[in-house]
């Protein structure tokens, strides 16, 4: 039996985590079962990560994500604002901090309308990858798939992702993959779904693969901050796009929801 867990629910446009606050080290992060356990919405609490909030001597906090299928993941963008969020709930911070995570340090600022801006680490580039899409690490690794006009709605997400994420091309690592409709008309958003490696389905929204998309996007046009609609709600990201085709002070920013609390 493990022992008693008091938890916290977070959300951020409908990517949903199971927080703890595991300031004090004492969730064993390998117990991979329990963690999946936690995740599963039917014998569990439900969600699509799991995320200690930890203690660190040079940072606010470190932040420790796991995907629900009870294994460490990447860098997480939506569980990286909730966490902050989270961690503002808890008194460890104010309104900026400086936390770290799977990809490195980030900084962080809420706004009174409890907006999160999230800095996310530098992009070094993207790579046209055969008749696949346009592959870039934004501290997890994303597939983007612009997609026909009004095909986006009853694209099979599920079955299209699974299948390039674990196909020839990503099969040892695996990949996010994220499938995009550029806006009808300038100023709409772009609109994304993504399937999630380690959820190994269709999420709400995702953080790291909306930024991937909107620094794709970049080059078909898109100009900072770029404006992306989940199914789960709205994101921006804004970037600065170098000279040698990386980017610099990029910035996902969007809500962090607290839903509730509760014990195991
Ligand atoms: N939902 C997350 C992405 C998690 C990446 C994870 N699925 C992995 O590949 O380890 C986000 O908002 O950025």
């Amino acid at each position: 039996m493990s022992p008693t867990l008091h938890f916290f629910k977070y959300q951020g446009t409908g990517n949903d985590f199971v927080m703890v606050d595991d300031r004090a080290h004492q969730f064993d992060a390998a117990d991979h079962q329990r963690v999946r356990h936690l995740c599963d919405r039917r014998r569990g609490i439900g969600a699509d990560g799991l995320i200690l909030l930890r203690q660190h001597p040079q940072y606010d906090f470190e932040m420790v994500y796991f995907n629900a299928d009870g294994y460490l993941g990447s860098m997480c963008g939506n569980g990286g604002r909730c966490t902050v969020a989270f961690a503002r709930q808890l008194g460890v911070i104010n309104n900026e901090t400086r936390f770290l995570a799977a990809d490195g340090p980030h900084e962080a600022r809420v706004d009174a309308d409890g907006t999160v801006h999230l800095r996310m680490q530098d992009v070094i580039g993207q790579q046209d990858v055969e008749d696949y899409g346009v592959f870039l690490d934004t501290g997890s690794p994303h597939l983007v798939r612009f997609q026909p006009a009004s095909t986006l709605a009853e694209l099979n997400v599920f079955a299209e992702g699974r299948a390039l994420r674990y196909g020839e091309l990503f099969r040892e690592k695996g990949t996010n993959v994220n499938f995009v409709e550029p806006p009808a008309t300038p100023g709409q958003p772009w609109q994304v779904r993504t399937y999630e490696r380690g959820v190994e389905d269709e999420t709400l929204s995702c953080g790291t693969g909306v930024t991937a998309v909107a620094l794709a996007a970049s080059r078909r046009g898109a100009a900072t901050p770029v404006h992306l609609r989940t199914p789960g709600g709205d994101l921006r990201v804004a970037f600065e796009a170098k000279p040698d085709g990386s980017f610099t002070n990029v910035f996902l920013s969007g809500p962090a929801t607290y839903v509730f609390e509760g014990t195991v």
